[in-house]
């Protein structure tokens, strides 16, 4: 039976475990978590997943066959470096860091390592992650099913060149908050022009999970389901042409571009710090 050992369990490590639980594709026991100081944090995982929990590494990699690496890409050296010694070829290394290379992680660890590089999104802990994966030469094919299998249980999947990911994370893996920074706006608004905060939230939530359905099930272009919802001199004409005075789907390209921009810097920082 597998063990999985998460190290740096925070937002995205949470997802994950929530939708591997839920899905029940590990037995929970066989889940160890551990952060670099946030106790909270684990006493409140093993509370809702009932994950195990320790800040002892002997007992976190003791026969571990699946290592998440989760933590921030500016810690992501020192946190290898603490665990380095644990990690063994046979082990495999799922990687969420946003920007870091798989070579990267090698270079730190300081050795060979067989390393899935993933990049999904926090809509994991309700099964709706889109996640891209590369891997590199050490993984086997049934650790790629493992994963594959792992991944698929929190959203869809696609196996993707390790240069894409950078894209890949400034599209979907930051894309949930593009969409949260929307659903702001629209509370804020609503309640300005009148609506209850509670009325306004479901209505929200009902108008991007139809308009998210109608993306995935129709035929139809983005662009053509704007012009059905748009009637001439009307209401939604009116608010589009708000937008397009402010340049907002400018603003949305620049944003996923500079994200994706961001994930290489993210990855150069740490080349850089290694001096390779
Ligand atoms: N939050 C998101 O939407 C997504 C995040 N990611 C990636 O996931 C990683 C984690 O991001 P978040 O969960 O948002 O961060 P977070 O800050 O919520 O969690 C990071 C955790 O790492 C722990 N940590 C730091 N140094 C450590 C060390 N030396 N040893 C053990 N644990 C250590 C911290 O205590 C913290 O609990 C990042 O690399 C990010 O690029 C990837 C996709 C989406
Ligand atoms: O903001 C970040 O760096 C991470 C990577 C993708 C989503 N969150």
């Amino acid at each position: 039976m597998e063990k999985l050992a998460v190290v740096g369990a925070g937002s995205m490590a949470e997802a994950l475990i929530a939708g591997i639980v839920k899905n029940k594709l590990m037995d929970s026991r066989r889940i160890w978590v551990t952060n670099k100081t946030d106790h909270e944090k684990l006493i409140s995982l093993q509370n809702q997943y009932d994950v195990q929990t320790t800040y002892n590494l002997n007992e976190l990699f003791q026969n571990a066959s699946i290592v998440i690496l989760a933590m921030k890409p500016k810690d992501a050296a020192e946190a290898i470096e603490h665990i380095k010694k644990y990690l063994t070829e046979e082990m495999l290394i799922i990687s969420v860091l946003a920007g870091v290379s798989m070579n990267s992680v090698e270079m730190l660890a300081g050795q060979s390592l067989a390393i899935v590089r993933a990049m999904p999104n926090t809509s994991a802990a309700v099964g709706k992650s889109a996640t891209a994966l590369a891997i590199n030469q050490k993984v086997s094919a049934e650790q790629m099913t493992l994963v594959s299998n792992m991944f698929a249980t929190v959203g869809v999947t696609a196996i993707v060149e390790e240069e894409q990911l950078d894209a890949v994370t400034g599209l979907s893996g930051s894309g949930p908050a593009y969409i949260y920074y929307l659903a702001e706006a629209m509370e804020k608004s609503a309640v300005d022009v009148g609506l209850e905060k509670e009325i306004a939230k479901e209505f929200i939530v009902q108008t991007l999970l139809g308009a998210a359905e109608m993306l995935s099930k129709s035929a139809k272009e983005p662009k053509q389901l704007r012009k059905e919802v748009t009637s001439p001199g009307g209401t939604t004409e009116a608010g589009l042409k708000v937008l397009e005075n402010y340049r907002v789907q400018h603003a949305f390209i620049d944003c996923i571009k500079e994200a994706t921009a961001q994930s290489k810097r993210l990855g150069e920082d740490i080349s850089a710090g290694m001096n390779v």
